[in-house]
């Protein structure tokens, strides 16, 4: 029997919501399943807030049993000493944060993240039983230039150099010129990708690898069209960015399988 692999809708909240917003959203996000009756085991949820918030969100999670997933939304690649302004993996772990997100586009962009920072951060998300969220994507001048997968594909190569066969990592497409311009890829297209990504991952880690990793589509994400990336059979869910903002909206990302019939 092949290997199951549960959905991760995860929200990357990016530079939004205080710590005091954080807490009104996530018991808001609750309740709303629940009410709802949405299937916990279904799907992973996972919120990825601003550094400020994670403890709060972690607390809150912890008090009242909320089965969220809490990730961070960057690290430092090292692990202690005078790097000013920089956060450890190893605090995050104590926050019982479960994901990183790594090598996210606006990272790239707006703070000169290369393939080889992005493979620093992933070993040391890894040395800290964190489960990085590898994200790679092309610009538009890159589709131009080279096509869809080149540039991903080869982010990637670097970021999992040295990388165990056992890690717990995710991966996640993230076209560049997809993301917050309401321009999402069409499915046909972030399954090409996702599905050549899966072969690095079986490349480099191996097949079992490939088989449990999940790889998430991002850009441009919303309630509706996040049934047509999940009918495909590489892709495992969705980093979402400005619509997990909405709670109503990212609530019925997070219930894709009911409220689009999948
Ligand atoms: O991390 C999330 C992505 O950057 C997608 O953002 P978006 O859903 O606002 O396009």
């Amino acid at each position: 029997m092949g290997v199951t692999r549960t959905p991760l809708i995860a929200g990357n909240w990016k530079m939004n919501l205080d710590h005091l917003q954080a807490v009104a959203f996530v018991q808001k996000l609750h309740w709303t399943l629940k009410e709802a009756q949405h299937d916990d085991r279904s799907v992973e949820v996972a919120v990825f807030p601003p550094f400020t918030d994670l403890r709060t969100v972690q607390t809150l999670l912890d008090a009242d049993k909320i089965p969220f997933a809490l990730g961070a939304q960057d690290l430092s690649s090292h692990d202690s000493g005078a790097y000013t302004g920089e956060i450890s993996g190893q605090f995050l772990a104590k926050l019982n944060a479960r994901y990183v997100i790594i090598g996210h586009s606006e990272r790239r962009q707006f703070h000169n993240e290369t393939d080889e920072v992005v493979a620093a951060k992933t070993q040391a998300a890894l040395r800290h039983g964190l489960a990085p969220v590898i994200c790679v994507g092309e610009t538009s001048e890159d589709l131009e230039k080279f096509g869809a997968s080149a540039v991903p594909v080869g982010q990637l190569e670097v970021a999992l150099e040295g990388v165990a066969s056992d890690a717990d990592i995710v991966v996640a497409y993230e076209p560049v010129w997809a993301i917050g311009s309401g321009q999402a890829a069409t499915p046909d297209q972030a399954q090409e990708v996702c599905a050549k990504l899966r072969a690095v991952v079986a490349d480099k880690l191996g097949a079992d690898a490939a088989a449990r990793t999940r790889v998430l589509y991002g850009g441009s994400v919303k309630s509706g069209n996040i049934a047509g990336f999940m009918r495909e059979p590489d892709v495992d869910g969705a980093l979402v960015g400005g619509a997990s903002l909405v709670v109503d909206e990212f609530a019925a990302i997070i219930r894709y399988q009911k409220h689009v019939g999948v």
